[in-house]
């Protein structure tokens, strides 16, 4: 059974799959302090939050069982994804499920500070009927600058078209074809600061886009310019905004977000009549919630119960047509990885891995982190995952190095894997056969054919009859029961090995007795 721990409020109806789901139990607590969470976070498996839960070190660190991170929402800047990286700890967010709520958010700004709308209610209700001071502009025929065209940003953009408006995108991963498809000039974001009528910024908040409209891009705006800001609070510099209200060059403002949330009461935007604010309610609308709380809970579901996952923040992203060709690979590798870590003979200095046939063309690097997570278990144990199989070989000088090689030989694909240490290099292949599942069909040059499953023993001796008889009957004698039983040679009477599947592992009396039988040099048994 695991035990999820939601920590901000997320949608009920979004979370329902994990409430129905019989391996699970839900826990809300909500509005906890860190020290709160510390306390009890050791019991669960996994912890969902929004923005305001800010999941530190010192919250993953008493998190002994915890395997996910969920963010209902896109922005990740409230967990520390370093310490969980480290721990092996998945994050994932649910980048897609609020970006039409935010971008609705955003014309929604626009178009109250067009037309002063905040400020005319405050009036109108206070009892003033005031016609005069609330003369708006029109988007129509306006520019419109956009710094961040990602999700939210081109979602803006199109909606800006239809109202009329010309459109100037920045973005540093923005192609002129797309651009060009969309309707959208490209500028940098001088260009934009130059020409723009309403500035809107969805980045997120990095050292590059922290006040990225910033004194200067103010000191060569219009007169009259109009800034949103629903992406992250310090995107536009807020010192610098309000000096150029004061200074007559901005005209209005709308901010969701601020560098520190809530702000303070004193805070400047707060009093200020041509700033209008929200308390950071992009994703606020009743669709939204429970789009994400429904995408991470799908994911939250997946990873726990060890399945393949998307969106996860501290890996890289699989498309699905990768992860279509990769999936049936992760457990053999895995496998592959695990038997090549217990053939090594001293610290694995190198893990090489060679990929060729079907997996030629595809991005294998998910594959090679089943691999590495393989080699990596037979030493870390539970501590290794395919979050942080990479970061403990680099942190152990385990160099991980990929080749590519057209030719699979006899294989649609193989997988060969060649750890190397100061004893020497020991190598494995595995290959996908259609209709028989997994195979090894490799083993240092000598060619088998043997499906890794169980107990394997790994036996090295000289090509001599009478061999393999000997060692069925000490593996009998014992009440070890051979599954299946491989020979590989390259030459007649030279060097040979043994690859046997056993229903139940040997003892280490029995490993000891093989050895010892003639023309045996060496005996491994290999647990999978
Ligand atoms: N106010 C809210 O409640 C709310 C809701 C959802 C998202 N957000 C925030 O909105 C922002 C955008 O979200 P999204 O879903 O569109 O993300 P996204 O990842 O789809 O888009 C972000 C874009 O910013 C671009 N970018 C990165 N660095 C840049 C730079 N230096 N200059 C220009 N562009 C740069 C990226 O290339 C990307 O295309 C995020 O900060 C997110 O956290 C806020
Ligand atoms: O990054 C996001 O998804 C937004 O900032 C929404 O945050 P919230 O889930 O706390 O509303």
């Amino acid at each position: 059974m695991f035990k999820v721990l939601v920590s901000d409020p997320i949608s009920d109806m979004g979370i329902q799959q994990l409430h129905d789901a019989p391996d699970i139990t839900v826990d809300k607590k909500t509005g906890l302090t860190e020290d709160e969470l510390v306390a009890i976070i050791g019991d669960y498996d996994a912890l969902l939050v929004r923005s305001q839960t800010k999941v530190t070190e010192r919250i993953m660190q008493a998190g002994s069982k915890l395997k996910v991170v969920g963010r209902a929402g896109v922005g990740v800047d409230n967990i520390d994804l370093e310490a969980a990286t480290k721990r092996g700890i998945v994050v994932i967010n649910a980048p897609d499920g609020n970006t039409i709520a935010t971008c609705e958010l955003t014309f929604a700004m626009m178009m109250a500070i067009a037309r002063q709308i905040p400020q005319a209610y405050k009036k109108t209700v206070g009892g003033e009927w005031d016609r005069k001071t609330f003369v708006g502009v029109e988007l129509r025929n306006k520019t419109l600058g956009v710094v961040g065209m990602g999700r939210i940003g081109s979602e803006v953009a199109k909606r800006a078209k239809a109202f009329g408006m010309n459109v100037i995108g920045y973005d540093p991963f923005l192609s002129e074809e797309r651009a060009e498809k969309m309707g959208v000039k490209l500028g940098s974001v001088n260009d934009i600061a130059a020409q723009a009528d309403f500035i809107t910024v969805h980045t997120p908040l990095t050292n590059e886009t922290r006040g990225i409209i910033g004194k200067d891009q103010f000191a060569i705006m219009k007169k009259g310019v109009r800034i949103i800001n629903c992406a992250r609070g310090g995107i536009v510099d807020e010192k610098a905004l309000i000096d150029a209200i004061d200074s007559g060059i901005v005209a209005g403002a709308a901010f969701d977000v601020f560098v520190e949330e809530p702000p303070a009461p004193d805070h400047p935007f707060l009093n200020n009549p041509k700033i209008i604010v929200t308390p950071h309610l992009g994703a606020s609308t009743v669709e939204a919630q429970e789009n994400v709380a429904i995408d991470v809970s799908e994911e939250v579901l997946h990873i726990l119960r060890d399945e393949p996952f998307k969106n996860a923040v501290n890996m890289p992203p699989v498309p699905a047509s990768v992860l279509n060709i990769l999936q049936p690979y992760f457990n053999l590798g895995e496998k592959l990885g695990r038997i090549a870590g217990q053939m090594a003979d001293g610290a694995v200095k190198e893990i090489h891995v060679s990929y060729s046939g079907e997996l030629m063309d595809v991005d294998v690097s998910p594959l090679t982190r089943y691999i590495v997570k393989g080699v990596l278990t037979n030493h870390l144990a539970g501590e290794v995952n395919i979050v942080n199989a990479m970061h403990l070989a680099k942190n152990r000088d385990v160099n991980v190095v990929i080749q590519k090689s057209a030719a699979a030989q006899t294989f649609k694909n193989l997988v060969t894997v060649t750890l190397k240490t100061k004893n020497g290099d020991r190598t494995l292949s595995g290959t996908l056969l259609s209709g028989y599942g997994e195979r090894i069909v490799q083993i240092d040059q000598y060619p088998v054919d043997i499906s890794p499953e169980g107990t394997l023993l790994l036996v090295s001796h000289n090509d001599k009859p009478g061999i393999i008889g000997r060692v069925g009957t000490l593996l009998g004698n014992n009440d070890v029961n051979i599954a299946s039983m491989q020979v590989g040679r390259k030459v007649v009477g030279g060097s040979a090995i043994m690859l046997l599947t056993i229903d139940k592992q040997a003892s280490d009396e029995v490993l000891a007795e093989l050895t010892k039988l003639p023309e045996i040099m060496n005996v491994k048994e290999l647990a999978l």
